[in-house]
């Protein structure tokens, strides 16, 4: 099989508009956490979302050892959090930036999330340089998802919804 060139792909993936997450973990194998756009829904009967992490990653050894995540969904006034747990900080100092409560794992859940997805990891599947998680819901938390924040183009917008009480639903999207 002949792949395209790993920059062909990444350079046609940046059209590809994706919500972004703070993906964290906790326990006996460490708090870590990292930004994630690479999410989606797979079933909700068991409810289960998929989450691919990159082997190279920090946060790689911790979510692997506590078998356990929360997916937060960030809100548009997230995009400083999204910048640190993107880069090379260490674990403490992008946990520091934002206030954290746990719901049935332990995983840290970011308080003012649009939403978030507690989750214990059900399977596994290796993939090149990633790990794709399976990861089977067993708490939520929701605030309301009016002001998402999108990544898209290697830019961050933000999509909101305008008088959705009167209106009805009308998008915005903006580059910030
Ligand atoms: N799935 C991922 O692991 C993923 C997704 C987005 C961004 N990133 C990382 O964030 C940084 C900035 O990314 P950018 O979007 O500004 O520019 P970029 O050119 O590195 O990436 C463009 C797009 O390609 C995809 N992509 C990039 N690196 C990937 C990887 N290693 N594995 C799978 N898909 C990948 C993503 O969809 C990304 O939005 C880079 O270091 C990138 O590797 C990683
Ligand atoms: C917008 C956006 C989206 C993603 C990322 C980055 C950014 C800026 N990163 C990369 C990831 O956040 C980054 O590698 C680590 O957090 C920083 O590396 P270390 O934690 O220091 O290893 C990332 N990594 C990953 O394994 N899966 C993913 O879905 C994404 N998505």
């Amino acid at each position: 099989m002949q792949d395209v060139a790993p920059q062909d792909y990444r350079d046609a993936m940046a059209c590809l508009g994706a919500a972004v997450s703070v993906v964290t973990t906790d326990g006996s194998a460490g708090r870590a956490g990292f930004t994630a756009s690479a999410i989606c829904s797979v079933t909700d009967d068991p409810p289960t979302l998929l989450v691919c992490i990159n082997r190279a990653s920090s946060a790689y050894a911790s979510v692997i050892g506590n078998k356990a995540v929360c997916v937060n969904v960030l809100s548009a006034r997230h995009e400083q959090l999204s910048r640190l747990f993107g880069g090379k900080l260490p674990a403490e100092e992008r946990f520091a930036a934002a206030a954290w409560s746990t719901l049935e794992t332990g995983a840290p859940v970011l308080a003012d999330c649009a939403a978030a997805f507690d989750c214990r990891i059900a399977d596994i599947v290796n993939v090149g340089t990633h790990d794709v998680l399976l990861c089977r819901i067993v708490a939520l938390q929701r605030s309301g998802c009016t002001d998402n924040l999108i990544y898209f183009g290697r830019a961050y917008h933000t999509v909101g919804v305008t008088d959705p009480a009167e209106t009805g639903p009308e998008f915005a999207l903006a580059r910030s």
